[in-house]
């Protein structure tokens, strides 16, 4: 899109990675702190949750919107993912934070900065496939941290989102980075990712995992993939994921065995699927997966672990079908915040 289509705003909108960082190189000078948030776009409430962070701790903040080629399978949603980058800009252009300072008024006013939106051959000059075994190049992989929960279904999913956030760190040189527990797999990788490659910018420490911002009435993960659901979907059945965890939760914290667990949550799904079959507007829900696993190792957990046995923080996630939506969601057994997990 080019940007004489996009509304008037006052945030910078870079398309190009020499654009960017002539104002990063400035931003250095004037040793102004970048807190950086990294999104595909059709912003929603949990988007903007991760910025508001962001605007509470860095004199400027920064956006990417970059659906990525390489993190989609051949087979996945690549050319139907929302793309709403003029409404992007609106949201954001309505956004600010009054933060204490020690200015006379005693409060600052900061908004977002700047939007990084490259095109594809920005980010990929030589090309990319998302057929892996046509790939050429530098790719990036997280070793034994990429093939469980999401891994297991989306095998080359990770190595491309750890290839983009490798070049998008590059290039944005953040301060500070925020990402979102509705993806905890994703952060947590990354956040390893940012440690093992001795990264400054951001440095690991800096990496921080933002709750799950949730529908007010249902408790549905927002998520950009929701504005593929009916309404009846989004209000009816979707929310089934979520009300399946928490059940699960619930018998782990009566002692109940992880095998317990996991099949109290597929009850949970599987009694909105029966509800489902009596109405008018067909659904299919099916259960991709629902697991738990050290949040540490990612380790699956054995079948008659208690949290009598288990101590350490586990992750219990799951992704679920509705229709033809694949959505995904996690509760975090434990304490959360030696994973990185902010308050
Ligand atoms: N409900 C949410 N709460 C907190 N963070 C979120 C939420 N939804 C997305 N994020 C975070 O926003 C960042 C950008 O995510 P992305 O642009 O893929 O949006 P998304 O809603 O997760 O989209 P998708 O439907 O493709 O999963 C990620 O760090 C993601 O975890
Ligand atoms: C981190 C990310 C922007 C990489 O493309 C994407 O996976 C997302 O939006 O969660
Ligand atoms: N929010 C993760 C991006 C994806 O599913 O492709």
């Amino acid at each position: 899109m080019s940007s004489s289509t996009l509304p008037p705003s006052s945030i910078s909108v870079f398309t190009t990675v020499a654009s960017y960082r002539e104002w990063r190189r400035k931003a250095f000078e004037e040793k102004k702190s970048v807190g950086y948030v990294a999104t595909m776009g059709a912003l929603h409430e949990g988007h903007l949750s991760l910025v508001r962070r962001s605007l509470a701790a860095n004199d400027l903040t920064v956006l990417s919107i970059f659906v990525n080629p390489a993190q989609f399978a051949p087979h996945e949603d690549l050319a139907t993912y929302p793309r709403t980058l003029p409404h992007d800009l609106e949201l954001l252009d309505a956004m600010s934070l009054a933060v204490p300072s020690a200015s006379p008024a005693g409060s600052v006013v900061r908004t977002p900065s700047a939007v990084f939106a490259p095109t594809v051959s920005e980010m990929y000059p030589a090309g990319i496939s998302q057929d892996t075994s046509e790939q050429k190049g530098t790719f990036v992989e997280v070793k034994g941290f990429a093939h469980q929960m999401e891994g297991k279904s989306r095998p080359t999913f990770f190595r491309g989102v750890a290839t983009v956030v490798t070049k998008l760190f590059n290039v944005i040189e953040p301060t500070r980075t925020y990402f979102g527990q509705k993806d905890i797999q994703q952060a947590l990788l990354l956040r390893r990712l940012t440690q093992d490659l001795l990264l400054a910018h951001p440095h690991y420490e800096n990496l921080h995992i933002v709750p799950t911002a949730r529908d007010s009435e249902t408790s549905l993960a927002l998520s950009s993939r929701n504005a593929y659901l009916s309404v009846h979907e989004r209000a009816h059945v979707a929310p089934a994921l979520h009300a399946a965890l928490q059940a699960a939760k619930q018998v782990w914290g009566q002692h109940g065995s992880k095998e317990e667990c996991i099949r109290k949550a597929h009850a949970v799904v599987e009694a909105t699927a029966q509800n489902c079959m009596g109405l008018p507007e067909k659904v299919e829900v099916r259960v991709d997966y629902i697991e738990m696993n050290d949040a540490e190792t990612f380790d699956v957990l054995s079948d008659d672990v208690t949290k009598s046995v288990w101590e350490r923080p586990v992750i219990l996630s799951g992704a679920v079908w509705v229709g033809r939506t694949r959505l995904i969601d996690n509760i975090i057994l434990g304490d959360a915040r030696g994973l990185g997990v902010v308050e």
